[in-house]
């Protein structure tokens, strides 16, 4: 192996605390920042994620509310409890854990979250906000994927930058963020054509599909920078990403792990843009 570990659990500990500090200012002044998460059923990955979220928030000094709701919640029911929280001035950020179960139109709940609230990210408005060039919340992941980056002075103007998977809450999001950086971004997705000749061309290579070891490391150009997003649980328990580790990590100057890379700084970057959500209201209170 002669790739650089890009360590996403130390720079997750930076970004919380110097969240932790901006909480402090901010409490200093009378406002505690609030986070609502709604869990819908009892998927044991997302209890995880959903537990992770609340403590993050608790250790950073923010306000954590976490509501759990049965499985078979009925969709109108979701929808009061979010235009509750859009009510709460205790609430600067809320979030819906994804996936939700199949009864439930995702689009419709995460359109009724308030846009002003929304620190996933993923209301219509936001994505279209990112997509010109004036983003009021980032999507987590991507962020955290940028502030890695960022973090390892990685140069991104000019840059060849691809991404595999074109989600709207990974793919689509990280393809804005890296445009605007100044990369030329390729977005591959399920139907691309020879997936490697696109790969083999990164100079930052992003895979978010949710298949384990669709990357490996003859697909990557050598000296490229890899960034894994997979979270994938094997049979035998094992956590891993959809690069070939081993492989790429022979090839790539740097690449992220799994677990421990972009994991943590989705939760990091969650506590960040709940803070800039307190923080405006904060502004907004002032003028
Ligand atoms: N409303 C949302 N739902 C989902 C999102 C999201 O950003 N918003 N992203 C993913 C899940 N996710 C956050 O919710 C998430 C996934 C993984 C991690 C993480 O820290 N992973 C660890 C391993 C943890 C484990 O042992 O399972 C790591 O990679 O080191 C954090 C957040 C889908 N849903």
């Amino acid at each position: 192996m002669s790739a650089r570990i890009i360590d996403g659990k130390a720079l997750s500990a930076r970004v919380r605390g110097e969240v932790a500090e901006r909480v402090r200012a901010l409490k200093a002044q009378g406002i505690t920042p609030g986070l609502a998460v709604v869990l819908v059923g009892e998927d044991p990955a997302s209890q995880v994620y959903v537990r992770n979220k609340a403590a993050a928030c608790t250790a950073a000094g923010m306000h954590s509310r976490v509501i759990p709701l049965a499985a078979d919640t009925p969709e109108g029911e979701l929808l009061d409890v979010i235009e509750a929280l859009n009510a709460d001035p205790a609430i600067h950020g809320i979030l819906v854990q994804l996936p939700l179960p199949g009864h439930i139109d995702t689009g419709l709940v995460i359109e009724t979250i308030s846009a002003a609230k929304d620190v996933d990210g993923f209301h219509v408005s936001n994505a279209g906000l990112l997509m010109t060039g004036r983003p009021l919340f980032r999507p987590c992941t991507p962020y955290g994927v940028m502030k890695m980056l960022e973090s390892e002075n990685v140069s991104l103007r000019g840059a060849e930058a691809v991404i595999v998977g074109a989600s709207n809450i990974v793919g689509k999001p990280m393809a804005m963020l890296l445009l605007a950086a100044g990369a030329t971004v390729t977005l591959c997705n399920s139907k691309t054509r020879d997936l490697g000749a696109q790969t083999r061309r990164a100079d930052v290579l992003v895979v978010a599909t949710g298949k384990p070891g669709i990357v490996t490391g003859d697909m990557i150009k050598p000296g490229a920078v890899v960034i894994d997003v997979g979270i994938n649980r094997l049979e035998s328990g094992k956590l891993v990403g959809d690069v070939d580790f081993d492989s790429a990590a022979a090839v790539a100057s740097a690449i992220t792990p799994v677990p421990g890379g972009v994991g943590p700084m989705t939760i990091a970057m969650l506590l960040v843009n709940t803070i800039e959500a307190a923080e405006r209201t904060q502004r907004g209170s002032a003028e």
